[in-house]
């Protein structure tokens, strides 16, 4: 058993500002007895155009807030996962990436959304995240950490319930979803969805999320959750935001054991294809 926590911020486009955040997040999860702290997608900031963020962009060794969250890191000995951006070969577009930063202060894993989220909903947001970012081309294998064997995926690749599924065929014990969802489409889906990927995956489901406004034109639906293997809620946070808070849940290897083994979900590749 191990204690985990979640973050839940509003990110702007100032980064010094985020990381005083983080630095909030870390010092309470710390508190809390957590032995890891799971960020939301785009932590270092949330702009309010693609070329705001394609400016602000720096790489992992330029940027103050990769390296005053690596300090955290490497001081306290305490790992964090965080969603960032990276710049993106060519300097047009940005990466939407998420790394691991092992209680070394190092980077040791990085993710690149693979999904990106352009969407025109009529009355709802309309976002067309691909005009500024590129889209990732791998999904990375699970690693050991402190915390288990954490797989790796971002916000709208919740959707996408084939990450999930190849997470959880190499064993992965927790699958992250940092995200910032839209309020409208995370009223209808959020829970459901991180429900369900728990549900079929037999994995935790580390869900830590942006809430609030972060500039005129965008907001964030917050909620941030971890859902146990069973599919029950196990932390959860609000939908307004105040302060940056986190929620901490259990990390228990052998409920995911008993799950799994109580209830085989074995696949029929011999019907559709392995995933
Ligand atoms: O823009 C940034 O810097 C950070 N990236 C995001 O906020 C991304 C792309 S706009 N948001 C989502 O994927 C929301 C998905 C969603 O809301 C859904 O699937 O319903």
């Amino acid at each position: 058993m191990v204690k985990i926590a979640i973050g839940q911020l509003c990110s702007t486009a100032s980064m010094a500002h985020n990381l005083a955040q983080c630095q909030t997040l870390v010092k309470k999860a710390i508190a809390a007895g957590a032995k890891a702290l799971f960020l939301p997608e785009a932590t270092d900031y949330i702009a309010s155009s693609s070329a705001e963020s394609v400016s602000l962009v720096r790489s992992v060794q330029q940027s103050e807030f990769v390296l005053g969250l690596q300090r955290e890191a490497k001081n306290a000995k305490f790992p964090i996962n965080v969603g960032i951006h990276e710049p993106a070969q060519g300097g047009i577009k940005v990466k939407n990436t998420l790394i691991w930063i092992d209680e070394h202060g190092e980077i040791v894993q990085r993710y690149q959304k693979i999904h990106l989220f352009d969407v025109e909903i009529k009355d709802g947001p309309v976002l067309k995240e691909s005009a500024s970012v590129e889209a990732g081309t791998q999904i990375l294998p699970p690693f050991e950490t402190p915390v288990g064997r954490v797989g790796l995926a971002i916000c709208f690749d919740l959707r996408f319930p084939e990450i999930s599924i190849a997470l959880k065929r190499q064993n992965a014990q927790l699958i992250t979803f940092p995200s910032a969802f839209t309020v409208p489409t995370g009223q209808a889906h959020w829970e459901a969805l991180l429900r369900a990927r728990a549900i079929e995956t037999q994995a935790y489901v580390v869900a830590a999320a942006q809430v609030g406004a972060h500039n005129e034109k965008r907001r964030s639906y917050g909620h941030s959750m971890v859902v146990d293997p069973w599919g029950q809620v196990v932390a959860k946070l609000g939908g307004e935001f105040k302060e940056p808070e986190i929620a901490t849940a259990d990390i228990d290897f052998d409920l995911i054991d008993k799950i799994r083994s109580e209830m085989p979900l074995l696949r029929r590749t011999d019907v559709y294809p392995e995933i």
